[in-house]
């Protein structure tokens, strides 16, 4: 805590960095309650305020909160993204549901407010972003490609948003490389038998109890496959990566989507 004359007390993490307010929406949930955990642990964020349903959201701004963390619902992202602009606080959002139309009403809703920044991440974990990297890169080479995510029972949404986001970036890859669609069969014999289409690339979900969050990109030429996977065992997994994008947020105005660039990816 450092004091300058005639001013509020600024409270300081070692080394003098000014320390940032953290607020959680969705804190008693599988992830708020992680990242309450690794907001505790670390020396520069502060947790001033943690929301759940039935809760006011005002206690965001009456508490001071900088940065609010938002691991919710997708029906309930977009009314607290929008309280969060208007109050002039930054945004990471976890939760999934984003299309291309609620990205443009976040960077409406931003346009007037040229210092706040939102980010929104379909994956903190840094495998998980790893492996859509190493997706784009290989896409391009393999006329067959399917992408598997496999979640615990409760999740609430299907298919993930890391499937989803994954399987446009694949399609956006075989675009940019003139490939014609791929080869194989699309119709099922029972409905949903391949899957959910995702701009031609089949999307399965799996749902089993013992599983956290992983995902599989299945690749297949003349010959041979090549498959990615990448498997979350525990939500701290995406701890390092939401707290990255706490620390960077006030950097970053504007609508973010994706923390590849603040990993330098
Ligand atoms: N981007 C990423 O890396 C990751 C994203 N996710 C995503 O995060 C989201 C949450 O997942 P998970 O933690 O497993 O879900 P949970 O259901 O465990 O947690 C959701 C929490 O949000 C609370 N909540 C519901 N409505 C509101 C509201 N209006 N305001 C404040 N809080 C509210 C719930 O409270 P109550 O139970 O009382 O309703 C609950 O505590 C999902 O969309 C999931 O896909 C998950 C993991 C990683
Ligand atoms: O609900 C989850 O658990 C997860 N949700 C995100 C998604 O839908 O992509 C990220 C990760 O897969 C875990």
């Amino acid at each position: 805590m450092t004091t300058a004359p005639d001013q509020q007390p600024v409270p300081t993490a070692p080394g003098d960095a000014p320390v940032i307010n953290v607020g959680v929406l969705g804190a008693r949930g599988r992830m708020g309650t992680e990242v309450v955990k690794a907001v505790n642990d670390a020396e520069d964020l502060e947790l001033v305020a943690m929301v759940d349903e039935g809760d006011w959201l005002f206690g965001l701004a009456d508490a001071g909160t900088q940065v609010v963390v938002d691991f919710t619902r997708p029906d309930v992202v977009m009314d607290n993204i929008r309280f969060c602009i208007d109050n002039n606080i930054h945004c990471v959002v976890g939760t999934t549901g984003f299309d291309e139309d609620r990205l443009s009403t976040i960077a409406e809703w931003l346009a007037p407010k040229p210092d706040v920044g939102v980010i929104i991440a379909p994956n903190f974990g840094i495998g998980a972003l790893l492996l859509m990297r190493f997706a784009q890169d290989a896409a391009r080479f393999f006329p067959s490609v399917e992408v598997v995510e496999l979640h615990h029972p409760n999740k609430v949404d299907a298919p993930s948003g890391t499937a989803v986001r994954t399987a446009r970036l694949i399609a956006a890859a075989r675009r940019e490389a003139d490939m014609p669609p791929a080869p194989d069969a699309t119709t099922d014999a029972l409905p949903g038998a391949r899957g959910a289409d995702v701009e031609g690339v089949p999307v399965h979900a799996v749902r089993l109890a013992g599983l956290v969050a992983h995902q599989e990109v299945l690749m297949g030429a003349a010959g041979e496959t090549l498959t990615l996977r990448h498997d979350s065992y525990d939500r701290a997994s995406f701890m390092p990566g939401v707290l990255l994008a706490v620390r960077e947020i006030g950097r970053r105005p504007g609508l973010t989507v994706g923390i590849e660039g603040l990993l330098g990816l």
